[in-house]
């Protein structure tokens, strides 16, 4: 997508050809930087420290932290040692072991001379591919945006969103972005409310960001407005993005998706998940199962922002001695999921539903 005219994805490779460059996500909405990553342990630190995050681009960006440990050393052990410690940045979102599987099968039964230029190719396909399923998904859930506008008799279709499943979190258009951004782009009036999505304020600072230079109408809303919004008809459709989904179609999302969920349920509001295929967990049927990432206290105890000067800072917002616990992500159990919006369609949560759209992960006897 565009920043100031130019189109960026989050991740690429530098033009001189000796690094990843990545946004940093961390300096964002005040101020748009670009870190350059030398090294397979400077790809772990964006990850873990999340100066990338969300599913799809912590894939992409461990695809390429496996071209950056074989520029070093294309020997089988630290292959296998770059897979470990990538592996280890974060626990839910699957896509990350999706692309290291991918990318370990890829490198492992090629000669070391091989895996450099093979592990780049491997890389850049992560991203391509990543980019179209997004512009997929976008199409699929335009024509629920399409179908909701058409009752609406062109009034607006408002939208909620929570965390950033946008355009920073992929590698192009976002998953739960993709069908807003299509919707806007032909004309349809959307406005998304936009979750602050706290602690680490994905949707206020990200998801704002994006939207704001889309020219996207939308307002940011503190986590626990959702529910008082859909009471009062203002919620036409929520759509998240997610971090696993699991065989059975329960969803693990930004800690806050299955309150908003439920609020959905008990208004009668469509309540739809945006993924590409690479987020779907088939070795797990029950949600519950998915491990739930448990982060720093600190990231709830002190909020970063800018002063009035300009100046970037963070202040502690919590008594001293008040501990603070940090689950980063939720399970949405699959019956309060309206559809999941993939790149080949729309399907029920639901075994049967994810199975009628990826028939190759039928088990035999099925
Ligand atoms: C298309 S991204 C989907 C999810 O990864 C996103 O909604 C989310 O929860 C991101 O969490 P984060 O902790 O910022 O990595």
């Amino acid at each position: 997508m565009k920043v100031n005219g130019t189109h960026y994805r989050p991740i690429w490779q530098a033009k001189d050809g000796e690094a990843v460059e990545i946004i940093d996500q961390t300096k964002l909405p005040h101020a748009f930087e670009t870190l350059r990553l030398t090294s397979m342990q400077d790809a772990a630190h964006a990850i873990k420290a999340m100066l990338v995050r969300g599913a799809p681009l912590i894939g992409a960006t461990a695809a390429w932290g496996l071209w950056l440990a074989m520029r070093e050393d294309a020997s089988d052990g630290n292959l296998e040692s770059a897979y470990t410690m990538l592996m280890a940045t974060r626990p839910t979102a699957v896509n990350l072991r999706w692309a290291l599987d991918a990318g370990r099968a890829k490198l492992a039964p090629l000669a070391p001379d091989a895996r450099v230029e093979a592990a780049k190719t491997f890389a850049e396909q992560v991203c391509d591919e990543d980019a179209e399923l997004n512009h997929a998904i976008g199409r699929h859930g335009l024509e629920i945006i399409r179908a909701i506008a058409a009752k609406k008799s062109g009034e607006t279709v408002n939208i909620l969103t929570h965390c950033n499943a946008g355009w920073l979190a992929t590698v192009d258009w976002g998953t739960a972005t993709s069908p807003i951004y299509q919707a806007h782009d032909e004309g349809i009036p959307v406005h998304v409310w936009v979750d602050e999505t706290r602690p680490r304020n994905q949707g206020a600072f990200l998801t704002a960001w994006e939207l704001n230079n889309h020219g996207v109408p939308h307002t940011v809303i503190v986590d626990n407005a959702g529910g008082h919004l859909m009471q009062h008809g203002k919620v036409d459709m929520v759509i998240t993005g997610t971090d696993r989904v699991t065989a059975n179609g329960d969803v693990a999302n930004k800690i806050g998706t299955y309150l908003k969920a439920l609020a959905a349920s008990d208004n009668g509001v469509p309540f739809y998940v945006a993924l590409p295929s690479p987020t779907i967990d088939w070795t797990l049927d029950d949600g519950m199962r998915i491990e739930i990432e448990e982060r720093s206290g600190e990231e709830v105890t002190r909020i970063p922002g800018r002063l009035d000067d300009g100046t970037l800072a963070s202040v502690t917002i919590t008594p001293k001695g008040s501990p603070a616990g940090n689950p980063a992500f939720d399970v949405t159990p699959a019956r309060l999921v309206t559809g999941l919006i993939t790149e080949r369609g729309v399907s029920a949560a639901t075994p049967a539903g994810l199975l009628s759209l990826f028939p190759e992960h039928r088990a035999a006897g099925e």
